[in-house]
């Protein structure tokens, strides 16, 4: 990735906010503000209700009531040179966006299979949906490689998702967010329901797999440690604000917030004497 595609933006949300109309009424999100760069990984941390999920659900629109974005701009600039003003999209042209344009792979995400469809038709039924000109050779033949893209054997294309284990069925996910080589992914703890030894192994695929489309990241997780050595930018996220923005460096040799540096020291491995700023590609890879 060179340095110029890293300066040019691909999404910017400015003075967002999201409230939850119940009662009382949640302010999730306060005038939150951010850019993220062509193919940058920004890392958002903070404790358990700070409005992570929310900030990332905003940002592609996937807010249901009683969420309600209740102020500011979500721009997508798309490599095209168009700029695009997310919250004007009507139904069809956000259905047109997503995946397209921006995907999303959450915790439960493998659960969204369907157990009895074969991986086969649900790979197909995103490309039936988003390139209807598409023939089913070179449907079977993305879909083959998108599994192999992904760390899972190309012949399960033929299983059904139950015959899956879990983490096979986040991989297939995983496939489904890359199918239309989207510009930017939204990752809320895609890992997390896995055991540690199939987390490290997707989350190295998922870096790699940046490294060869250029994509760039939200990533969301409590793994702090893991955060930061993948992050090329945390934002931290406390009481719906973002208080504290830095290479994943700068926060972790020098946070300036006092919340930072809780949180930080709320991980032995990150302040004990083992610890050690850990990243690097040759950890990641
Ligand atoms: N459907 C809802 N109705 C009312 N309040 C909600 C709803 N969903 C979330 N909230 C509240 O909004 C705030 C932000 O929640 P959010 O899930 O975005 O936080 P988070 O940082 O992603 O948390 P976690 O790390 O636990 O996933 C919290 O106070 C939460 O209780």
């Amino acid at each position: 990735m060179s340095v110029d595609q890293k300066r040019e933006p691909v999404i910017t949300a400015r003075n967002v906010s999201i409230e939850y109309e119940v009662e009382p009424v949640v302010k999730a999100v306060r005038d939150v503000s951010l850019t993220l760069y062509r193919g940058e990984i920004l890392g958002l941390c903070g404790e358990s209700g700070c409005g992570k999920t929310t900030l990332a659900y905003g940002l592609n629109r996937l807010l249901r009531p009683p969420a309600l974005m209740t102020g500011g701009e979500i721009v997508f600039h798309d490599k095209s040179g168009t700029d695009i003003d997310v919250r004007a999209l009507d139904d069809q042209q956000m259905r047109a966006f997503r995946w397209d344009k921006v995907s999303m792979v959450f915790q439960g995400a493998m659960n969204s299979l369907n157990p009895v469809i074969k991986i086969r038709a649900q790979l197909f039924d995103v490309f039936t949906t988003h390139r209807p000109e598409m023939g089913n050779e070179e449907k079977e033949k993305r879909s083959r490689e998108l599994l192999g893209l992904v760390g899972v054997d190309p012949d399960r294309i033929d299983s059904y998702a139950h015959e899956l284990s879990g983490g096979m069925r986040q991989r297939v996910m995983i496939a489904m967010a890359l199918a239309l080589e989207p510009q930017l992914m939204i990752m809320d703890e895609p890992t997390t329901a896995l055991d540690v030894v199939v987390q490290r192994e997707i989350i190295r695929e998922i870096m790699r797999l940046r490294e060869i489309f250029g994509f760039a990241v939200v990533f969301i997780t409590h793994d702090l440690p893991m955060l930061l050595e993948i992050s090329d930018h945390v934002a931290v996220m406390l009481d719906g604000e973002i208080v504290e923005r830095g290479t994943s460096e700068e926060i972790y040799t020098n946070a300036q917030h006092e919340y930072t540096r809780r949180l930080l020291s709320s991980f032995p491995s990150l302040t004990g004497e083992r610890g050690g700023f850990v990243r690097g590609e040759e950890e990641v890879a």
